[in-house]
């Protein structure tokens, strides 16, 4: 069986499997960790951004308060100084400056100085203060300025005034403002001297908001924003576009700027108003916390300086008290919020504010949000591709690895069972090679543990196969074979006998068709028993099938029965021939359990298409040939004729009208006298069958017979020459013809009927005659058949009352041993022996035998069909008992019969034969 080895498509090999799994794997992967870096690394990313704003933020402001606390702590000292030094001027002009000059604060150090109240320093002087300021080359200048009697003096100055208000310490940092003589934005800031705890005025320290500038820029650089400050006010301290964030003054001819107001700025600028009003809120909350009995200290704040407003004392107070009470928390305060658009970006921003304790100052820090966005983007996309990469490297790896460790062992075991199974060989062996430490290893291991059990029972299977195949086969054989001899059967034979036709029809050729017949096999059969018979069955067949060509077909049809088909002759000689040879061939002896056994055989032939051309035709044909030929005395061959088939024919219509005469009483029993051998006693008289056809006038029994016994009609045929025989031995006993017995001629078929005895003991009743006035004549062939059964229903016959004779004795078995065992009274000699008797010598020995074995058996014996004198004296010499034939008395119809011998009984018996010769039948 060839099978064609199955590729596996493309798509469906596992490698384009995992790979699609990895693909798809890898796209869900892709897509999962973009969403967890989009939604929570970015979110994380932000936020940490958030973190950074702050603590840039925070940054900026510990870096502001670093110098807010370098610069309070040396306005605390300088209020020491001013406390505890003598108040010697000159003293006090060289500790002062070298206090603030200090190298590594000069950059924003810019001023400073001790500020007495009226006649503290100097009795009777009410200005007396001691202030150094720095010059344009940063070298500290004294400044007596304020100490000009003309001047407003300085007690009044908004940055003096709180000190009166504070404690010993504190620090107070007065708002912006314009250096009169740098002309650069600075705070001051002040801490009050006191003595014997009376405030006696105040040391400042002046600290410079450049690089207040600078420190914001820095801080904020990094972040892509900006970042200012405001003070306690609300007013600018810084601010990268002081264009925006300053107005001009004149002053002294001198022109000055200042920084504005938040609320100034947000007055001129829409989108600066919500950071305005987070800022002024902010301030409000401040101003809110200040509880009422300290605002009449605001108020006294403010009434004392007109450069303060309310509001500015009431903030100052509240970082007074903050201070004071400590409440300030000591880091920055920090409020964040979003602006959707920035007046200097001009892009969505983080405003981020916070809120210097010390000095309510406040950072505002302005991110680009896009920048948090972007940064975070950027780490995300970052994040991305790594990833990515990290992905790609781990499938293509992940692929390496499955090919090595997945497919090609795969494809290695897919090659060792292509190499390994040649197509429809089992080779009980392993397939695979099962070395490998892993899952294939164990997969090779079952596989060929499973391969070999697979082997085993394969071949078990192909064994069972094998067996049923042969079984079958036998089955086959037998269905087809004869059982005894081996040759093909009935059903074998028409199948060949239809292929012969096919073929012979197809090439135009003829053929002929045997039909042989074992002659007496029944006999061989019966005397030697079965297993002879078998033997000699086997031995005729194995002669028979070695004669033919390969081509032809000899088969047992059944029982004795043997047909041959021999395929193309050419001509009717060839079968001639073929018979010839048959009847040659059974002619040399067969050796059956050592005895050598003549067989004869009766063989019909026909030839395909002259006789038929169809299966069922040429077998009956050759049927009907054998019987021709047994019928012409067995032991011969016969070739099927159109005669013999007309003679079918009329056997046909023979038996249409026998049944029809049965009906229509055109039958009669003639009556053939039986005679003692000396021929002067009438011991009986033998019933012999007419047929007075309407058409066809007197048929002869010869010609009628046999069709009844063929067709079974003889048992009707039978019951009505039994009941006609009773009516005319009744009518014999009227007429007083007495003692004799009437014979009656049994037919095979009447004999082996089962209820033979019965049927004839009722038609025997029903005419009120006895079995005693009965012979019965039965001949060799109904008894041979089955002879155990025949001599049961024989001797049921003799104990009913009828005499039994054997007919036709000499022309079938005439075996001793039989009659020695036959329960029969008679036996008649055929008048085939009898008829040349005179002149035949054979005749003459063979019935001098039958007179003498009969006698010796006790059995009386009757010639049949004397016709002469000569003959019957030959009888007499033999000391034969009865005869009977044309010579003594011819077969005549009853009416004659008692005619005849009702007056006989006083003839003689001479006078009556010369009487009884001269009628005729
Ligand atoms: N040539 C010649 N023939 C003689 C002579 N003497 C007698 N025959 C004839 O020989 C036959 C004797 O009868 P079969 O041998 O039983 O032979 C009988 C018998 O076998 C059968 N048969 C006749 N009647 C019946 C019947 O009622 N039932 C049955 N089953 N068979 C019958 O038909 C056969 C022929 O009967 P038939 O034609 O009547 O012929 C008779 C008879 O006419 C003779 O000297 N010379």
């Amino acid at each position: 069986m060839s099978v064609i080895r199955p590729t596996v498509r493309p798509k469906n090999t596992i490698l384009f499997k995992f790979s699609f799994g990895m693909s798809v794997l890898f796209l869900v992967m892709i897509t999962a960790t973009y969403m967890v870096v989009d939604l929570v690394a970015k979110e994380y990313l932000i936020n940490k951004n958030k973190e950074l704003i702050y603590e840039t933020g925070l940054h900026i402001v510990a870096d502001i308060s670093l110098r807010i606390s370098i610069a309070e702590t040396l306005a605390r000292n300088l209020a020491a100084v001013g406390e505890t030094l003598p108040k010697d001027p000159q003293l006090f002009r060289q500790v002062i400056p070298q206090m603030l000059d200090m190298p590594e604060n000069q950059d924003f150090i810019v001023g400073g100085g001790v500020w007495p109240e009226p006649e503290q320093f100097t009795p009777g002087v009410v200005l007396r203060s001691f202030f150094w300021g720095r010059d344009s080359l940063g070298k500290l200048q004294y400044f007596d300025q304020y100490n000009d009697v003309e001047s407003t003096g300085y007690h009044n100055e908004d940055w003096y005034v709180p000190g009166r208000y504070s404690k010993p310490g504190e620090c107070l940092w007065s708002k912006s403002y314009m250096d009169p003589y740098t002309l650069a934005p600075m705070v001051t800031c002040t801490v009050a001297m006191f003595q014997q705890q009376k405030f006696v005025g105040n040391a400042t320290v002046d600290v410079s908001l450049q690089q207040l500038k600078s420190i914001l820029r820095e801080g904020s650089a990094k972040l892509g924003g900006y970042a200012y400050a405001v003070d306690r006010n609300n007013k600018f301290l810084s601010f990268p576009d002081e264009q925006l964030t300053k107005i001009s003054n004149r002053d002294n001819n001198n022109l000055t700027q200042e920084y504005i107001t938040v609320k100034q700025l947000a007055e001129k600028l829409d989108l600066f108003q919500p950071i305005a009003d987070i800022l002024t809120e902010i301030n409000k909350t401040f101003i809110q916390s200040v509880a009422d009995n300290n605002r009449l200290l605001a108020e006294d704040i403010a009434e004392q300086s007109k450069q303060i407003s309310l509001l500015d004392a009431q903030l100052i107070v509240a970082n007074m008290l903050l201070l004071r009470e400590q409440k300030y928390d000591r880091n920055a305060k920090t409020i964040s919020m979003i602006s959707k658009q920035d007046f200097l970006l001009g892009e969505p921003v983080n405003v981020s504010v916070f809120i210097m304790p010390k000095t309510l100052w406040k950072v505002i820090v302005v991110t680009p949000q896009q920048v948090a966005i972007n940064s975070a983007s950027k780490v995300a996309n970052l994040i991305l591709i790594l990833l990515t990469a990290i992905m790609i490297i781990a499938a293509f790896f992940g692929f390496i690895y499955c090919r090595r460790s997945l497919i090609v062992p795969m494809y290695k075991m897919v090659k060792q069972l292509q190499q390994s199974v040649p197509e429809g060989e089992h080779t009980h062996t392993a397939l695979l090679d099962d070395r490998r430490q892993d899952e294939f290893g164990l997969l090779a291991y079952h596989f060929n543990q499973a391969k070999i059990a697979l082997d085993r029972n394969n071949r078990d299977l192909t064994l069972q196969i094998n067996e049923r195949k042969q079984a079958e086969q036998q089955l086959k054989h037998l269905a087809l074979h004869d059982p005894l001899t081996g040759l093909p059967n009935r059903l074998l034979f028409q199948d060949r006998l239809q292929q012969a036709i096919a073929l012979a029809k197809r090439h135009g050729h003829k053929f002929a068709v045997f039909f042989m017949d074992l002659d007496n096999f029944k006999i061989i059969n019966d005397t030697m028993g079965h297993e002879a018979g078998d033997e000699l069955l086997r031995q005729v067949a194995l002669r028979l099938s070695e004669t033919g060509r390969e081509t032809d077909t000899v088969a047992r049809l059944g029982g004795d029965e043997f047909a041959f088909i021999i395929n193309k002759i050419d001509s009717i000689a060839d079968a001639v021939n073929f018979a010839l040879r048959l009847n040659k061939l059974l002619k040399t002896p067969i050796a059956v359990n050592g005895n050598n056994i003549n067989i004869g055989s009766s063989i019909g032939v026909t030839i395909y298409p002259d006789d038929a051309d169809n299966c069922d035709e040429l077998l009956r044909n050759a049927d009907i040939a054998m019987y021709q030929a047994k019928d012409d005395g067995r032991n011969t061959t016969r070739f099927f004729t159109r005669e013999m088939k007309a003679k079918l024919q009329q056997n046909k219509e023979i038996l249409t009208d026998l049944a029809e005469s049965l009906t229509q009483d055109h039958f009669e029993l003639y009556y053939q006298p039986l005679f003692t051998i000396d021929h002067k006693t009438l011991v009986g008289a033998e019933a012999l069958i007419r047929w007075h056809h309407p058409d066809k006038g007197m048929i002869p029994p010869d010609k009628f017979i046999a069709v009844a016994e063929q067709s079974g009609l003889i048992n009707e045929l039978g019951d009505w020459v039994l009941a006609q025989a009773c009516r005319d031995i009744k009518n014999f006993v009227n007429a007083g013809i007495l003692d004799i017995k009437v014979a009656i001629n049994i037919s095979p078929v009447q004999f082996k009927r089962k209820d033979f005895l019965q049927q004839m003991l009722l038609i025997l009743a029903q005419h009120d005659v006895s079995a005693n006035c009965i012979e019965l004549e039965i001949t060799e062939g109904a008894v041979m058949d089955n002879v155990d059964q025949a001599i049961d229903m024989m001797q049921a016959l003799h104990d009913a009352g009828f005499q039994l004779a054997m007919d036709d004795f000499g022309t079938g078995y005439s075996s001793l041993s039989y009659l020695k065992r036959f329960p029969i009274q008679k036996v008649k000699i055929d008048r085939s022996f009898i008829s040349d008797l005179e002149n035949d010598d054979d005749n003459k020995s063979i019935t001098t035998a039958i007179i003498q074995m009969s006698h010796s058996l006790g059995l009386d014996v009757l010639a049949e069909g004397v016709e002469t004198k000569a003959q019957l004296q030959y009888l007499q010499g033999e000391k034969c008992d009865f005869v009977q034939g044309y010579y003594t008395g011819r077969p005549m119809p009853a009416s004659q019969f008692i005619e005849t011998f009702k007056r006989a009984k006083d003839t003689s018996l001479a006078e009556r034969a010369g009487m009884v010769s001269s009628i005729t039948t």
